[in-house]
């Protein structure tokens, strides 16, 4: 039989099917040992069932919201772009604080040389936060364009920014406002030397900023630098990460992209880990799993569904070690071309075990050659080193980690169960 339909029967086993639910003692499901829960089974509708697993389906996931701060010139928005570069296979869209500057009145247009660009109300943040809140709901929103030329927005013309799974938002006080803070999932400020900083600035703003050296240097002496110490620099203390001479430094922007990747993964395990196998939920699976997270079932009961969750991950597993064709003779005297694992199951970890759990994944190994099964209990180190190599959110599924070189399999459970 070819690995795929070995795969194809496996995924059958724990596909759609209501056989592990218990239903009324009229069914045909299993038997159970406390009818205390039946009537609540009994009452599972299919197409309130439906209808609650595609509204779950189609749940908005939040976005990872990352704020990029520090001074004038430090280096945010290249330290963004390269975020932005290296985490190529995930939706990623940055937002400027700078496209939230007010547009100057006649009178402050006469006189902008007098004009406070580095002052916390010199940005509309309420205007900031109700974008950053219909992107985080996952709506699209345009976003102002600003010129920094004639320090005005442009009237008729917006950026669209659409919803995506990383939202990174740069500029100097984003971390000023807490409202703006609490957005943030992750609030890294780039540190670089004020002389370098003053550097870039002068060079930036007569090229790309249409000013000259003097007004540059005016406005850095009277506004950018004591709005720094009063504004910027304080509010470094809010960041999670600080990172040195900004987009110089390539190992702190990777382990920032690997911590995002970490995050982001949560959601979609299979991407980081190529050795994660997630269980398709099914409506038996989470019918399940809504009666063993009930406070109120019975201990037979919680025993029995719990049970018949860990088998169904441990039939999933089995379906992925390796195995070579065998031809058996049957009691007929016929021949029947099956299947043999050929490598023994040398380690099996449960993240929390129980004397069902013990006896479930015995039960279901039954005619497979193990050399040893692992229970790790808590406390365990094993179980430690499993933990701090997997996202925290992990148990929240049935995920099965199959080591290939190893061939250890990893039983998760669900977090109620730990
Ligand atoms: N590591 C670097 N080395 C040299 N020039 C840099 C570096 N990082 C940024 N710059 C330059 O400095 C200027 C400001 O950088 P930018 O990333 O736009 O800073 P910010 O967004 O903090 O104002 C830009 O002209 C940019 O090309
Ligand atoms: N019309 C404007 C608006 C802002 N500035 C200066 O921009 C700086 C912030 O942008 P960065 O890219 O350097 O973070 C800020 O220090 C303002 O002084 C301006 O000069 N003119």
């Amino acid at each position: 039989m070819p690995e795929k339909s070995m795969d194809n029967a496996m995924e059958a086993a724990s596909g759609a099917h209501f056989s592990g639910l218990r239903l009324s003692s009229s069914s045909s499901a299993p038997s159970s040992p406390s009818s205390a829960k039946a009537s609540s089974v009994r009452s599972f509708s299919p197409s309130a069932a439906a209808s609650a697993a595609s509204a779950a389906a189609g749940a908005h996931r939040q976005p990872f919201v990352i704020g990029v701060s520090g001074g004038t010139a430090s280096g945010k928005t290249t330290v963004c772009d390269m975020i932005i570069q290296q985490l190529h296979d995930h939706r990623v869209v940055l937002v400027n604080q700078d496209s939230f500057y007010r547009g100057l009145t006649a009178e402050e247009s006469e006189r902008v040389q007098d004009y406070n660009f580095d002052h916390p109300d010199a940005f509309d943040t309420e205007q900031l936060l109700e974008c950053m809140g219909k992107l985080k709901d996952g709506q699209s929103v345009n976003v102002p364009i600003y010129d920094f030329k004639n320090h005005r927005r442009c009237s008729e013309s917006f950026r669209k920014v659409n919803a995506s799974d990383v939202i990174i938002l740069e500029g100097i006080l984003v971390f000023h406002d807490q409202r703006v803070r609490d957005l943030m999932d992750m609030k890294i400020f780039v540190d670089t030397d004020a002389d370098i900083r003053l550097a870039r600035r002068i060079r930036r703003d007569t090229v790309e900023r249409g000013r000259d050296v003097n007004s540059v240097l005016e406005q850095y002496g009277r506004f950018v630098k004591p709005a720094f110490d009063d504004f910027v620099l304080p509010s470094k203390k809010y960041a999670d990460v600080i990172i040195p001479r900004g987009g110089d430094n390539h190992v702190a922007i990777d382990l920032i992209v690997q911590h995002i990747r970490t995050k982001l993964g949560q959601h979609d395990l299979c991407k980081i880990y190529s050795t994660v196998f997630v269980i398709q939920s099914t409506f038996q699976i989470r019918g399940m799993h809504t009666l063993i997270r009930d406070r109120d079932i019975t201990t037979p009961d919680f025993v029995f569904y719990s049970d018949r969750l860990i088998r169904l991950v441990v039939e999933h597993g089995l379906g992925h070690l390796p195995f070579t064709e065998k031809q058996v003779v049957t009691p007929t005297g016929s021949v029947y071309m099956g299947v043999d694992f050929c490598k023994k199951l040398c380690g099996v970890s449960i993240v929390r075990s129980g004397e069902s759990m013990e006896n479930a994944l015995r039960a279901c190994c039954k005619g497979i050659k193990i050399g040893k099964i692992l229970i790790h209990r808590d406390g365990d180190k094993g179980k430690q080193l499993i933990y701090q190599k997997l996202p925290n959110d992990i148990a929240e599924r049935h995920v099965l980690l199959l080591d290939p070189v190893l061939a250890t399999g990893y039983f998760l459970l669900p977090s109620n169960m730990r």
